[in-house]
Parts: C-alpha cells; sequence; structure tokens
C-alpha cells in the first residue's frame, strides 16, 4: 500500500476536499490519499507574507504524515511552500505540485503556458521557473485576476475565466501545453484538455503519480548532503510542536 498525504497549505477545508479528490481520481489501485490542511495558518495563498505563513503548516503536516508512516507528500499550493524545508524533514519524496506540473508539461510540449489566480502570484511562478530551470519552457503567464477562493465559492465564474483565459493562451501564446496555477483548479484539467484538445495539466494529479512512480523506485528524498535532517536544536514557542 502506498500511502500518500496531500497537502493543502492553506486552511480552506473546501479546496483541500476539491485536491484530494483530484488525487484520489488518479490514484493507483494499491495507493491510499490523506488529504489534509494545517491546523491554523492563512485561508488563502496570494503572496509573499501568505506562503511564509503556510510554509510553518506544511512542515506540521509533513511532520504528522511521517507520524503516520506516509509513503510520500505533496505540497498542493502552486508556490509550492515550504518545499525544501519539508523534504528535510521528510524521508520520502516531497513534491509541489508547480514543479510536478512544469515537468510534466515539458515530457508532451516545447513550451507551455501558465493560467493562475492574481497578478500578483505570478511572480512566483516566475521564480519557479527559474528555481526549476523551466524559464526557458514556458511560453506565457496568465491570471484570471480573481482571488483564490472565488475557485470555491460556486458561481462557476472563477471556472469559467480559467476555460477564457486557456482559450486565449491556446489561440495566442504558441505553447503546446496548459499548467493551472492553483491546487484548487486541480479538477478541471481533464474537461479543458478534452474541450481544447491539449495537455491541461494539473499539478495535484502529476505530483501524486510521480511520488508513485518514485516510491515504486525505491527512492525517497536523499539525506546526503543539503537535504539531510534539520540540525536538532530546542525550538521553542509556537514552534515547539516541529521540535
Ligand atoms: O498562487 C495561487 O494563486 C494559487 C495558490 N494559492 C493557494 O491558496 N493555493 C494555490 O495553489
Amino acid at each position: 500500500m502506498t500511502l500518500i498525504q496531500v497537502i493543502n497549505p492553506n486552511t480552506s477545508l473546501a479546496m483541500t476536499e476539491t485536491i484530494g479528490a483530484a488525487a484520489r481520481a488518479v490514484a493507483a489501485p494499491g495507493t491510499e490519499i490523506i488529504a489534509v490542511s494545517p491546523s491554523q495558518g492563512v485561508p488563502s495563498i496570494e503572496g509573499h507574507f501568505d506562503e511564509a505563513i503556510a510554509a510553518i503548516g506544511v512542515l506540521e503536516q509533513v511532520r504528522r504524515g511521517k507520524a503516520q508512516g506516509v509513503s510520500g507528500h505533496v505540497i498542493a499550493c502552486f508556490g509550492d511552500p515550504g518545499l525544501l524545508a519539508a523534504r528535510e524533514l521528510a524521508s520520502g519524496p516531497v513534491i509541489g505540485i508547480a514543479e510536478a506540473a512544469m515537468h510534466a508539461a515539458t515530457l508532451v510540449a516545447t513550451r507551455f503556458s501558465i493560467v493562475t489566480t492574481l497578478p500578483r502570484t505570478l511572480i512566483i511562478a516566475r521564480h519557479l521557473l527559474q528555481q526549476y530551470g523551466f524559464t526557458h519552457h514556458c511560453a506565457a503567464l496568465h491570471a484570471i485576476d480573481l482571488p483564490v477562493l472565488a475557485l470555491e465559492d460556486g458561481s462557476g465564474l472563477a471556472q469559467e475565466k480559467v476555460r477564457q483565459q486557456c482559450l486565449q493562451a491556446k489561440q495566442q501564446d504558441g505553447s503546446g501545453a496548459i499548467v493551472l496555477g492553483c491546487g484548487g483548479m486541480a479538477t478541471l484539467a481533464r474537461e479543458l484538455t478534452h474541450e481544447l484538445g491539449m495537455p491541461v495539466i494539473d499539478g495535484v494529479s502529476a505530483a501524486v503519480k510521480m511520488v508513485e512512480a518514485l516510491v515504486a523506485l525505491g527512492l525517497g528524498t536523499s539525506k546526503h548532503g543539503d537535504l539531510d535532517w534539520p540540525i536538532a536544536k530546542p525550538l521553542s514557542g509556537a514552534f515547539q510542536h516541529l521540535n
């Protein structure tokens, strides 16, 4: 049995449900998905301040997942908050949905577009493209200019704006694939792929399959070098639970 902890780093449980559903839709028969959110933190992640807060919650959940004996972890926020810190804590693989979606896109297209929520978070995606070495693979980045939680308001407006933005990207960007830039968009990928006739990639699904593949290969996070366990020291105050 492969047990994969899928962490929604924001505290909006409706989005955790959406993310969990996308993960379960692609999980292999022998894989169980545990979808979680931090016990405290930020309801949506829409900038650097939110990411810093969310990263602590990610670490809290990775620590909890380790104690539960999970095989690997997915960080289901397009900023991949706390990814390297989580890898220091984890023994199994830790995959962020942005890196997963970007890697998948480069395997099926020479260039991809990104469609995310607020314009101010585009810089976060740009930083990740640089960090992961994909800057030259990304043809364009777009934002629907709606807040993250608009994806959970039940109106369908955000979903329609994602669809329109994907159509526009297909017509204008010259890219062969589109990456959905939010965990809350996870359940839109299959329908958009069908409608657009091109790969529209959700990082939650991609990350789940990558964790499964790494586990099947017997590959966990390297503890040789800079992702070794954190240096033990007495954490105080609000961080004591991370000791
Ligand atoms: O950066 C974004 O727009 C999306 C990002 N924020 C969030 O709360 N979950 C996410 O995937």
